[in-house]
């Protein structure tokens, strides 16, 4: 392999000793081993259990044989010593344990584990990452297995550079400054009597047979004209009725309910407050919240049913538009 490097830097060109189609197949034998690196592993290895172990398996180069005479010492020195478990057996623990002691590779994790955890000792045939020390348990003697995943908690918190406080505008607590540049608007909803929380309304208009129009038991829908609509303020002891989207409410009832106050809903008695309404609160569901306040429909007026008293009957229309 060293004879490529001056042919490919461009020095003086020599015949190559071992061009690489004839090297894969060399490595390949079972027999040349001392090239590959599993092989060396493997010979040194054995060659270290061999003392303890037969002589003849040392001889027999793959890897199944191998297996065949790590359980061999396993279970001539396992059945002496009551420590081990009998699932042990099966498994290459033994040559986990004995190369850690005379291999040279593991004298650098040797210091690590103690001897007496032969199930650590496996994985310091491959020399572990290297970790910072802050996530490196602070105990030697790694007893459990749990005990270094919560260890490194309380470390890892303790070395996180802690954000800057006290300082305007750094406070985690305070929204962003380009939230908190223009003023909230302030609320306009007013405290509300005891019993008549939105949720008493609910209660109260909620029911199918509640009936808060105002107007004698069976009457029907009504034609509201303009006209009709101006004389139902709320004052001289009539009604409040209000146009929202082409419906008359009676929205007496539910003046003292009004989160926004009564002198806000008075504000669209007697007058379509439909875009008012809409300007304050396009999310409220009035057609739900006063379904019982239902008066009629708003008509010009010519097409109005005023009689002299002031209503006339609706009839079908409005269950048709419904
Ligand atoms: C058309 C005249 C109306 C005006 C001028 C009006 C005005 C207001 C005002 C100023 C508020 C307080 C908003 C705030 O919290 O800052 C409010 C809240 C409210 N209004 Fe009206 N309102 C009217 C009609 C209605 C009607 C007809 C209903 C029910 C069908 C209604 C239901 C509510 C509700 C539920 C709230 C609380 C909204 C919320 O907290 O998000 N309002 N209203």
């Amino acid at each position: 392999r060293p004879v490529w490097f001056p042919s490919i830097f461009g020095g003086p060109p020599r015949p190559a000793v071992q061009p690489p189609p004839q090297e894969t197949p060399e490595r390949g034998k079972p027999g040349d081993g001392p090239s590959d690196a599993d092989s060396i592993t493997r010979a040194e290895s054995k060659q270290e259990l061999e003392p303890t172990g037969p002589k003849t398996a040392v001889q027999i180069p793959v890897p199944l044989p191998v297996v065949q005479h790590e359980a061999g010492p396993d279970a001539g020195r396992g059945s002496p010593n009551a420590d081990s478990s009998p699932d042990e057996q099966t498994t290459p623990k033994a040559s986990a344990t004995t190369p850690e002691i005379s291999v040279p590779s593991f004298a650098l994790s040797t210091p690590e584990p103690p001897s007496d955890a032969p199930k650590l000792s496996a994985p310091t045939l491959m020399p572990p990452p290297p970790r910072p020390p802050t996530l490196r348990p602070p105990q030697t003697n790694s007893t459990s297995s749990s005990a270094p995943s919560l260890s490194p908690a309380p470390r890892r918190t303790g070395n996180l550079p802690i954000p800057p406080r006290g300082q305007p505008g750094c406070s985690t607590l305070a929204p962003p400054p380009t939230h908190s540049s223009k003023p909230a608007k302030p609320s306009r909803a007013v405290s509300l009597s005891p019993g008549h929380s939105p949720l008493d309304w609910a209660r109260l208009s909620g029911h199918p047979t509640a009936d808060l129009r105002g107007l004698p038991p069976g009457t029907p829908y009504l034609r509201v004209t303009p006209s009709m609509l101006k004389r139902q303020t709320g004052r001289k002891g009539k009604d409040a009725w209000t146009v929202l989207g082409g419906k008359v409410y009676n929205i007496s009832p539910y003046l003292p309910f009004h989160p926004g106050g009564e002198p806000e809903l008075l504000r669209g008695a007697g007058r379509d407050g439909t875009r008012l309404f809409g300007e304050i609160h396009p999310w409220v569901n009035y057609e739900g919240m006063l379904a019982a306040c239902l008066v009629g429909i708003y008509v010009p007026e010519e097409e109005g049913d005023e009689a002299a008293g002031g209503a006339g009957a609706v009839g079908g229309d409005l269950e048709a538009m419904d």
